[in-house]
């Protein structure tokens, strides 16, 4: 699966340094491997760099600290041909060599001092600039509209959040600052060797030259390889995560070896990648140890034979030789930067592309209701959705009002738009046409967290995070006291289960619940649920998976809720909603019917049909 495709004018990115690592932008994949509509490109993305320096911005302290001690160590190190030139001098001239020795000394003594200081302080800055951009990535994606969330894969997310970050530290460190840095050191470095003696400066830039020649061929080799790198690693990643969320079934279906074949094919196409871009980082690599090596014979030479005729003296062919062992290096640096940037160029671009997914807007966390709130009443006008432009309508118009209080079933064939309806009244998604009304607002013009804090809701597969119990049932109540636990988990008929496990509430659950039955879980929902004290609670199958005992208690506590709360409920089983003050039935995202169970057996045929499936008949 190609969980990567790039954008026609992607940057190439190069990788230059020692990390072949590159990530680039390319469309968030869709989650269903390519029929979903492609996330729209950036319009008008910034530069990576601008977005760098905004990343930059809160630690900029520390990074013109490690910026100046870096460009201190290098002036020290421009010093010190300098006083062997002396050294040499005053060698021949026979004069005293106290000072220059301990000019020396103390230079040599400062920059041993100061280099890694200035590496620390750059390393630490680059850690803070990956934090800032963690977390500033990770309240967006928490925040993603429902209709966003649809569109891509978590597994590419995930990878936005850890390794593209990871990819920043460098980039801002080693890049730019490398540049900056390392531009400045080349410049003087160059005077230097200018001042001393232009014609060896000649020689040496022709020799670097050749060399660069051959950095430049091989480079775009390096990026091409680490971009297939990126590729299959995120492959691998996306395997492994659709895998791994569902490895019972996998098993059940014996698909543990075509599966594994899908992973281990990304994983050596990784592999095939990672070794060409090796082949051509050694290239890059001895070429430029090639070039230091010809620069400096070339020079000893040419050097040499200036010293014989008497143009230039011993000494400043040894501060040029030693001039041309700082220059390579800081030339090599700058290539090295320049290829980080492009690698995190390419990732600043993923960031970036993540961060304009569309997202809800940042409020700050509503009270819940007090207890004894009001129930609220809900009512639906004339509303259309579809999922997307190029999906078929999900509800073509559905109009009904539930007032406060007491139960409201909703039935009807599977596909029919039920659970939607509920997204609906959470805002994860907004009508296309219509309007929702609670409490005679629409929904648009309720503050989201203050909407949500009235509404309990149960999903249709009961979610529980891994974690604890009591974890799992604060989520949504952090405040709870011990009291209106306890009272959430009698009515929830889970008072018994946790009487039975060693630690209590403090029991882990495992991965999404798995270490609880799936009754177990459904009740763990609707606790956590009832816990919000809701105006209105939204029951998604709720008792679909618990034994006839458990349902007919929880039936008997949903009746109890809907005295003080607004209560709907979407159900198959019938015997869950014939108690429904009314039943609304839905048809093909339409409302086919609405009245009680005994007046839609006889009114309804679709509701009969149904009831009749069920073994139900009217109760009076
Ligand atoms: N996130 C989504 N993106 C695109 N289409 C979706 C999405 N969720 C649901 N659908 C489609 O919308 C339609 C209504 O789905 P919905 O879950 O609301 O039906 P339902 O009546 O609750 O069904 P069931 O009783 O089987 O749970 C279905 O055709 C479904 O395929």
């Amino acid at each position: 699966m190609d969980t990567q495709r790039l954008q026609p004018d992607a940057p190439a990115a190069v990788a230059g340094a020692a990390e072949p690592r590159v990530s680039r932008p390319g469309r968030l994949p869709p989650r269903d491997g390519g029929t979903s509509a492609p996330v729209p490109a950036p319009s008008d993305p910034s530069p990576a760099w601008r977005v760098l320096l905004r990343y930059m911005r809160p630690s900029w302290r520390w990074l013109a600290l490690g910026g100046l001690l870096n460009l201190v160590s290098g002036a020290i190190g421009l010093a010190l041909p300098l006083a062997a030139k002396q050294l040499v001098d005053d060698l021949g001239a026979d004069r005293p060599l106290t000072d220059v020795l301990l000019l020396m000394g103390v230079l040599v003594v400062v920059t041993a001092g100061i280099g890694p200081l200035g590496e620390y302080v750059l390393r630490r800055t680059g850690e803070s600039i990956v934090l800032t951009a963690r977390r500033r990535l990770v309240s967006h994606l928490l925040r993603l509209r429902m209709s966003a969330v649809d569109q891509v894969e978590p597994g590419d997310l995930m990878s936005r959040v850890t390794s593209d970050t990871t990819l920043l530290r460098q980039v801002t460190t080693d890049s730019l600052v490398g540049t900056v840095t390392g531009g400045l050191t080349i410049l003087a470095t160059m005077t230097m060797m200018g001042v001393l003696d232009p014609v060896l400066l000649a020689v040496t830039l022709g020799v670097l030259l050749l060399a660069g020649t051959v950095v430049r061929v091989v480079m775009p080799r390096v990026s091409r390889a680490s971009r297939d790198i990126q590729k299959s690693v995120g492959a691998m990643g996306a395997a492994l995560e659709r895998i791994l969320g569902a490895l019972r079934t996998v098993k059940a279906s014996g698909a543990e070896h075509r599966e594994e074949a899908a992973i281990h094919g990304a994983a050596e196409e990784s592999w095939q990648a990672s070794v060409r871009a090796a082949k051509w980082l050694a290239v890059a690599g001895h070429t430029a140890e090639l070039a230091l090596q010809v620069a400096f014979f070339t020079v000893l030479a040419a050097g040499g034979a200036r010293v014989a005729s008497g143009l230039i003296d011993v000494g400043t062919l040894i501060a040029f030789l030693m001039y041309v062992f700082t220059l390579v290096p800081s030339l090599q640096g700058l290539v090295g930067a320049a290829g980080q940037y492009q690698i995190g160029a390419a990732a600043v671009a993923r960031i970036q592309e993540a961060e304009r997914l569309p997202s809800e807007p940042q409020r700050p966390a509503a009270v819940l209701p007090a207890p004894g709130a009001a129930p609220a009443e809900l009512r639906f006008r004339d509303v259309r959705f579809r999922y997307a432009p190029d999906l078929p309508p999900v509800h073509r118009g559905v109009t009904f009002t539930v007032p406060s209080r007491g139960m409201t079933a909703f039935v009807g064939p599977s596909g029919a738009g039920k659970t939607t309806l509920f997204s609906l009244i959470e805002r994860f998604y907004e009508p296309t046409s219509g309007s929702v009304l609670l409490d005679g607002r629409d929904l648009g013009d309720w503050d989201l967290p203050e909407l949500r804090a009235a509404i309990g809701y149960v999903e249709q597969d009961a979610p529980v995070l891994s974690g604890s119990l009591r974890d799992n049932l604060l989520l949504g109540a952090p405040g709870a006291t011990g009291e209106e636990i306890r009272r959430v988990l009698r009515t929830a008929r889970l008072d018994d289960l946790v009487a039975r496990l060693p630690k209590g509430l403090d029991t882990l659950v495992g991965h999404r619940g798995t270490k609880l039955s799936g009754g177990e879980r459904q009740r763990v929902a609707i606790a956590r649920a009832l816990l919000r004290r809701p105006r209105l609670l939204l029951l998604d199958e709720a008792t679909s998976q618990l034994d006839a005992v458990n349902e007919a208690a929880l039936r008997d506590t949903v009746a109890e809720a809907a005295r003080t709360t607004t209560v709907l409920v979407v159900a198959h089983r019938l015997s869950t909603v014939t108690l429904a003050d009314r039943i609304v039935v839905i048809e093909a995202g339409t409302v086919r019917a609405v009245g009680t169970h005994d007046e839609l057996v006889v009114a309804d045929p679709l509701y009969a049909e149904l009831a009749a499936t069920q073994f139900l008949t009217a109760t009076g």
